[in-house]
């Protein structure tokens, strides 16, 4: 097997709600952009691959090893970094002591050892100078650059980060970029988010979900071509377009059927996305 994750037939439900069933994945090297609206399921698959969830059947191989099995997950668990949502920061420890408290669950023992780790993962996000500084001093982007060095103890092969911008500020973001690039090279780095200039400017491949299926898999590119000869500028307000909104210049952009005046715009990756969302998405609903 070539891929670092392969999924095959994964179901996972809460209750009687179907969350999906029957989802085939094959995740390589890179960044992979997973993309899908509220509830789609992104945080329940996120989970499951993090060995956080037992999904309810089907088969997963990740680096080599299933987690199905106590003595492989155990082992797993080490090799995955892993950012939920909320990551869970104790606002009263020092970076380097949040830092270090997590190496101590990842099992790293050797007191040196550790030491030398959380200084590796500090400085890879840039954190080594506010290693004594208090969770709860530190700004949110720097709360979310501690949340990814936890995830980089013991350098793991596939990184799993669950909306790692949100409340970002633009300049933050752009921060995170340079580093999840980075981060992607020799590594999986499966990333969910709802910013589709995230995806754009980082992710080697963009997977789109939506009710518990792979809706799109490709590149940021082909997503935005999705919407080619879909996507038009015009002055008067669409009846039936698919998706449409104001821009400054007072002009529509619409996403769908051509409007009787509309000009065409280069598609962007969004317009692609929503090319694959259902009638949910449309504007105004
Ligand atoms: N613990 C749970 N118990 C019951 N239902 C749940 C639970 N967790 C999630 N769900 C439901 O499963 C579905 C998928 O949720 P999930 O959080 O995986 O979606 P998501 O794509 O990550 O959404 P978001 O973008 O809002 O984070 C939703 O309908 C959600 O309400």
């Amino acid at each position: 097997m070539n891929a670092n994750v392969e999924v095959r037939e994964l179901c996972k439900r809460y209750g009687s709600k179907k969350v999906f069933e029957g989802l085939d994945l094959e995740l390589g090297e890179g960044v992979i952009g997973l993309l899908g609206p509220n509830g789609a399921g992104k945080t329940t698959l996120l989970r499951c691959l993090a060995t956080a969830l037992t999904p309810d059947s089907g088969r997963t191989e990740i680096l080599g090893l299933d987690p199905t099995h106590w003595s492989q997950r155990t082992e797993l668990r080490k090799l995955i970094g892993y950012l939920p949502q909320n990551p869970g920061l104790y606002p009263h420890f020092t970076a380097a002591a949040m830092v270090d408290y997590i190496a101590r669950l990842k099992e790293v023992t050797d007191r040196r050892i550790r030491k030398g780790e959380v200084q590796r993962v500090l400085a890879e996000v840039d954190l080594a100078e506010a290693a004594g500084t208090r969770v709860r001093k530190l700004s949110g982007g720097m709360r979310q650059r501690l949340g990814i060095a936890q995830t980089l103890i013991g350098d793991p092969k596939f990184l799993i980060l669950d909306e790692p911008t949100v409340g970002l500020d633009p300049e933050q973001r752009m921060r995170f970029r340079t580093l999840t690039s980075r981060l992607g090279q020799g590594r999986t780095v499966l990333l969910s988010t709802h910013q589709t200039e995230d995806i754009a400017a980082l992710c080697d491949r963009v997977i789109v979900f939506s009710e518990g299926k792979v809706v799109f898999d490709g590149t940021a590119p082909e997503l935005a071509d999705a919407a080619s000869g879909r996507v038009w500028a015009s002055g008067t307000q669409p009846a039936a377009a698919q998706v449409f909104w104001r821009t400054a210049d007072g002009r529509y952009r619409v996403v769908g059927e051509r409007p009787p005046d509309g000009t065409p715009v280069a598609p962007t990756v969004e317009d692609g996305y929503l090319q694959f969302l259902g009638a949910g998405a449309r504007a105004g609903a």
